[in-house]
C-alpha cells in the first residue's frame, strides 16, 4: 500500500493536544511508501517520519516543498508573498506567540494564526493574487497554484509511481488536492466539510483512529 498522509487532524489524537498518536507509528512503518502530505514545513515532516523510522518522503508547505529520493525542490510562487506580509504584518507578527516557529522555517508560504480575522488575511491575500487555506490549525496563505496534490505528483514521479497508486487520508480543506490525485481517498470523521465532500469514503472513527481504520480497510480491500 502507499499512503499519501495529512499529520494535524489526521495522525493526532484530537484530544486538543495536537499530539501524535503513538499507534499510528506500527501502520505507517507497514505499509510499502509514505508521502507525508502537510502544510506543516518541511522540518516537521523531516522529523516525523525519522522518529518513526520510514523513509522521509514529504509534500510540505501545502506542496509549495518537496522531498523524494534525498532531493528538496521548491514550487516556488510567482505572486507577492513578501507584498503580503509587507501589507498585512509590517512588524512580521502573523498572531504566533513568542519566536514564529510556524513561520521560521516556511519558504514558499506564509501561516497566520486563526486568533486572527480570517476575512482581513483573505482580502489582504486576494491583493496580492494569494489565496488562504483554513486548515483548523492555521491559515496558510499561498499561491493558487501551489497545492499537495500537486506536491504529491512531484514526489510520485521521482520515486517511480503514479500519484493514483495512493491512498490519500486526510482531514481539512488543504488534502482536497491529494484525495483528487489519488487513486483512493478517505476523510477522517472529523474532517471539514470541503474535506468530506471532496473524499470518496469518510471514516466513522475520528483524528489516529479514524486513519487507521482506513488503512485496515484498503488492506481488507485487498
Ligand atoms: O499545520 C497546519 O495548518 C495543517 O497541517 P496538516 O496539513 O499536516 O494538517
Ligand atoms: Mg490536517
Amino acid at each position: 500500500m502507499r499512503l499519501a498522509v495529512d499529520i494535524d487532524g489526521t495522525l493526532t489524537r484530537g484530544d486538543g493536544s495536537g499530539a501524535l498518536d503513538p499507534s499510528v507509528f506500527e501502520p505507517l512503518r507497514a505499509v510499502e511508501t509514505v508521502v507525508v502530505c502537510t502544510g506543516k514545513v518541511l522540518p516537521n515532516a523531516n522529523a516525523l517520519c525519522t522518529y518513526v523510522g520510514i523513509e522521509p518522503n514529504a509534500v510540505a508547505e501545502t506542496g509549495g516543498v518537496t522531498y523524494a529520493d534525498g532531493d528538496v525542490r521548491f514550487h516556488v510562487p510567482d505572486e507577492d508573498l513578501e507584498g503580503f506580509v509587507e501589507e498585512y504584518a509590517p512588524d512580521g507578527d502573523l498572531g504566533w506567540e513568542g519566536t514564529d516557529l510556524v513561520n521560521r522555517w516556511r519558504e514558499t508560504e506564509v501561516a497566520v494564526s486563526l486568533d486572527r480575522s480570517k476575512d482581513e488575511v483573505k482580502r489582504v491575500a486576494e491583493r496580492h493574487g494569494l489565496e488562504v487555506l483554513d486548515t483548523g490549525y492555521a491559515y496558510h496563505v499561498k499561491s493558487p497554484d501551489v497545492d499537495k496534490g500537486q506536491g504529491l505528483v512531484a514526489v510520485a514521479d521521482r520515486l517511480g509511481f503514479d500519484p493514483s497508486e495512493f491512498v490519500a487520508i486526510g482531514d481539512s480543506e488543504n488534502d482536497v488536492g491529494t484525495f483528487d490525485r489519488a487513486g483512493v481517498s478517505y476523510a477522517v470523521a472529523n474532517a471539514d466539510e470541503t474535506a468530506r465532500e471532496a473524499a470518496e469514503f469518510v471514516t466513522e472513527a475520528s483524528y489516529s483512529r479514524g486513519f487507521i481504520e482506513a488503512v485496515e480497510r484498503e488492506r481488507d480491500r485487498g
